[in-house]
């Protein structure tokens, strides 16, 4: 900021002043710096003209170059950044200001003085300071002078003299205030680096140079409020919780006295805890309606509980018509689902029901079948509308012989392949299904390109693992499902128990989740949520008698011989009763050893496993039909291996692996490493084919399979009946992965046995993600007991050099299948 001083009034100058102050020998003065003098009026007498009379010029050499600054104030039009010659031409620029113009008060300009003026080395004595009026009066004369050209300039250049002085010694004790500034901050910061601490120095009195700090608003204050509102939806924060042990007869909850006994009859003696909350949320007229939303951990009996309500609502209906969307995620679940629907189906026929018709829409048979399969048609005498329909044939006919490549109209290929009506008949096109248990995928191509295909009279949705297919979309199915779902046509989703019409959904999930951008994508219309006690937002609760180990595998590149020698290990032994031998794991003494448990009799080998399995067991499971071709599972006979004498693998053990293709080779690898178990080892991938896994999973129900070998593909939602133990050959990558796979034993309140084999650089995750043990742990699954450490060797040299060489041929072995000249090639 710039402040003009306005002097007093001037006194009249004396003649005699001017006059020795105009003449050249002041010019020659041996002061250093002169000042200008403006033109003298003719009268006066003329100094030798010198080469530029408006102003006295410096030599170059005193100013060396300088860099141009935009802080240079602009000097008779030019600006001061253009002259060159370093820090010296800004102090000549500085004095050519001081002289030209009055500049005062601005504190940013004084500091930049303070600093030219240090380098100027001007000596200290002359360094009094001058009064501020006498600082400002010389310039404000000059500014006089300025707008008084032709004033005379004897008197002035005495004036400007004394002023020269005075403005000298007002920049020397700038100077002077500066270096003791600059001497005081290097005092300060070499005690900083002496004491290794900075000490708050007192504020250095004088000029601050305007550098004071800017006002600052206050501090934010950062409590630890509770938000007063809930982020969740009410239905969500405030589920129906339900006791894990809870039961209760069906007939309690509105299945008739002749269905229960039925169902009591395949093993379902009552209802387990989800299902005693869930079917009165379904059964239950009229205050109960809108949605349903379960989540209850892994073999809690979630499939029954929508099962049993869907198929007791459509029995009542008289016409058979697609009532019922069952959607999951893989064609094993759909066959499973299936079973348990054809299960429930007997027991409501048994009541006076009507025979509820099952279909199931995967991709593994030609599509033209399944359509067959799921839909049929009949011939109905409409004239009018035989006439529509001889004008779009007669189109399609014409359009056969158009040629173009891109015929507009090839959809109409559709319609080529229908059935065609009789004279003056239309087709009819009528559903052969009252329930649909299908994958996304086909149910979209069906609603996209079946004949007559319609969801008009759907009034059950239920999504199954829908945590999956929630974060799956395949093709966008919700939302063409949803779409057709809002369709309404006049009564046709009248509900035969209620007076409500509309679509209910039920959806499920062992991990179901709580993100609300995936659930809203459901459009929930007055949903419940249903949890088995125990569980919060967010957890994963496993199963009440999951026993899981933990095995550490020094030498990953023998992992192979790890898994063998777990296999035959006595602590892998049945552990349920079909078997009947109780839980062995930590039960026997020998060569392994349970880090965490004390040993206690039991027996693997024990003979009671030959005997035929006595079990009430119920199962729905595809691998267990109850065919009447076919032994019951819950009455098989535990192998074809089994003989008099103990089996060589007594238990059952379903072993994941990461991939299609490692389960394939770990499968031939364990066949060739234990040829006595090769008969026993069957394998579960996603490359496999349909009927193949259905073989496989049958086979392992009626015990002619013991081991099989599988990718993620079957670790959720497959009912294994009496799996005794799963192995994580490989990690799982997520804890939702872990707990559907490990959940596949231990099902429907028996004991099971979980075996993770941990390399050195999966063990840290493992112990922090899935159990929450070390720093920075924490896991969002929930178990009852912990998780033991077990070590199956003791020696230090594990191996022998035999089995190492072994283990290496075999490896060569499976190198030349391979490579296509193996013998074991196109195995289980
Ligand atoms: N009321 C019941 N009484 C006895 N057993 C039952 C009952 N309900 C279901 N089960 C049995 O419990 C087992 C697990 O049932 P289900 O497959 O429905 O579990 P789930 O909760 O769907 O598990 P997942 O989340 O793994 O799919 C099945 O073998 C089934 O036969």
């Amino acid at each position: 900021m710039y402040n003009r001083y306005i002097p007093p009034p001037k006194p009249a100058k004396t003649p005699s002043q001017p006059a020795a102050a105009a003449s050249p020998a002041s010019w020659s003065s041996s002061k250093p710096y002169a000042r200008y003098i403006p033109g003298q009026t003719p009268t006066e007498p003329q100094p030798p003209a010198p080469a530029q009379p408006q102003r006295i010029v410096f030599n170059d050499d005193d100013f060396p170059a300088a860099k141009p600054s935009k802080n240079s104030p602009v000097i008779n039009g030019e600006h001061a950044a253009t002259s060159e010659g370093g820090k010296e031409a800004k102090s000549k620029k500085r004095r050519r200001d001081e002289t030209d113009e009055v500049i005062q008060g601005d504190p940013a300009e004084s500091s930049h003085e303070h600093q030219q003026a240090a380098e100027e080395q001007v000596p200290a004595a002359e360094a009094k300071p001058p009064t501020e009026d006498q600082e400002r009066r010389p310039k404000r004369e000059k500014k006089k002078k300025k707008k008084q050209p032709g004033s005379p300039g004897v008197g002035a250049v005495d004036d400007d003299d004394d002023a020269i002085h005075k403005r000298h010694r007002s920049v020397f004790e700038k100077v002077q205030r500066s270096l003791q500034i600059q001497a005081s901050v290097a005092n300060v910061d070499a005690d900083d680096k002496e004491d290794g601490a900075a000490e708050e120095e007192a504020p250095e009195a004088g000029i601050e140079h305007g550098l004071e700090p800017l006002p600052q608003p206050e501090p934010v204050v950062t409590g630890e409020s509770k938000a007063t509102y809930e982020t969740l939806p009410r239905w969500l924060a405030l589920p129906i919780r339900v006791a894990a042990d809870k039961t209760q007869p069906f007939t309690a909850l509105g299945i008739a006295p002749e269905s229960a006994k039925i169902l009591e009859s395949k093993g379902f003696k009552h209802a387990v805890a989800v299902q005693t909350e869930v079917l009165p949320q379904i059964l239950s007229p009229p205050d109960r309606y809108g949605d349903v939303v379960v989540a209850a951990p892994t073999g809690s009996g979630k499939t029954l509980s929508y099962v049993l309500p869907i198929v007791n609502d459509i029995s009542r209906d008289a016409v058979t018509r697609l009532r019922a969307l069952i959607v999951l995620p893989t064609r094993d679940l759909v066959q499973q689902v299936q079973q348990a629907f054809e299960t429930c189906t007997r027991a409501f026929t048994a009541n006076g029901g009507r025979r509820v018709e099952i279909g199931i829409a995967v991709g593994n048979r030609m599509f033209k079948n399944e359509q067959s399969a799921i839909m049929d048609f009949e011939q109905k005498y409409d004239p009018q509308g035989y006439q529509r329909h001889a004008k779009k044939r007669d189109l399609i006919v014409d359009l056969d012989d158009w040629e173009a490549e891109d015929n507009p109209l090839d959809d109409l290929d559709v319609e080529r392949e229908r059935p065609q009506p009789l004279p003056y008949h239309v087709i009819a096109w009528k559903s052969k299904v009252d329930v649909l248990i299908c994958t996304p995928g086909r149910l979209v191509e069906h609603i996209n390109k079946t004949p007559g295909f319609t969801l008009d009279y759907v009034r059950w949705l239920v999504i199954d693992e829908a945590d999956k297919l929630l974060a799956q979309d395949y093709q966008q199915w919700l939302g063409t499902v949803l779409d057709k779902l809002a369709v309404e046509k006049p009564g046709a989703r009248e509900f035969m128990t209620t007076k409500n019409s509309g679509v209910r959904k039920i959806i499920l999930s062992a991990t179901m989740t709580r993100d609300l951008s995936l659930l809203n994508r459901l459009k929930l219309s007055w949903p419940r949520l249903v949890v088995v006690e125990g569980t919060k937002a967010g957890e994963q609760t496993l199963p009440a008698l999951l026993r899981e180990f933990a095995i550490k595998i020094r030498e990953p590149s023998l992992k192979p011989l790890y898994l063998v020698d777990l296999l035959r290990n006595k602590h892998m032994a049945p552990v349920n009763q079909d078997y009947g031998v109780e839980c062995s794991a930590g039960s026997e003494t020998g060569e392994s050893e349970m880090e965490s448990e004390s040993d206690s009799e039991s027996d693997s080998g024990s003979s009671s496993s030959d005997s035929d399995s006595d079990s009430d067991a119920p199962s729905f499971s595809s691998s267990s039909r109850v065919d009447a071709d076919e032994p019951s599972p819950t009455k098989r006979k535990p192998s074809r291996t089994t003989t008099a004498e103990a089996p060589k693998f007594a238990t059952t053990a379903l072993i994941f692996t990461k991939s299609n293709e490692a389960a394939l080779r770990l499968s031939r690898l364990l066949a060739l490493l234990a040829p006595d178990l090769a008969p026993l080892i069957g394998t579960l991938t996603s490359s496999t084919n349909t009927s193949r896994r259905a073989r496989a999973l049958r086979a392992f129900a009626q015990g002619r399979l013991r081991i099989l070998v599988a990718s993620d593909l079957v670790s959720r939602g497959i009912d294994l009946p009496n799996l005794d133990h799963v192995v994580n050959y490989d990690l799982p990558i997520t804890e939702t992965s872990y707990v559907h796979r490990v959940g596949r034993t231990a099902r429907a309140g028996r004991p099971g046995c979980a075996w993770t084999l941990l390399e050195h650089a999966e063990a840290r995750r493992f112990w922090r993600d899935f159990v929450g043990e070390g720093q920075g742990a924490s896991t969002s699954i929930v178990r009852a007991g912990v998780v033991e450490r077990f070590r199956l060797h003791e020696r230090e040299e594990e191996f022998a050099e035999e089995r190492v060489r072994q283990y290496e041929a075999a490896l060569e072995s499976l190198a030349r299948e391979a490579a296509g000249g193996g013998e074991g090639k196109g195995r289980k």
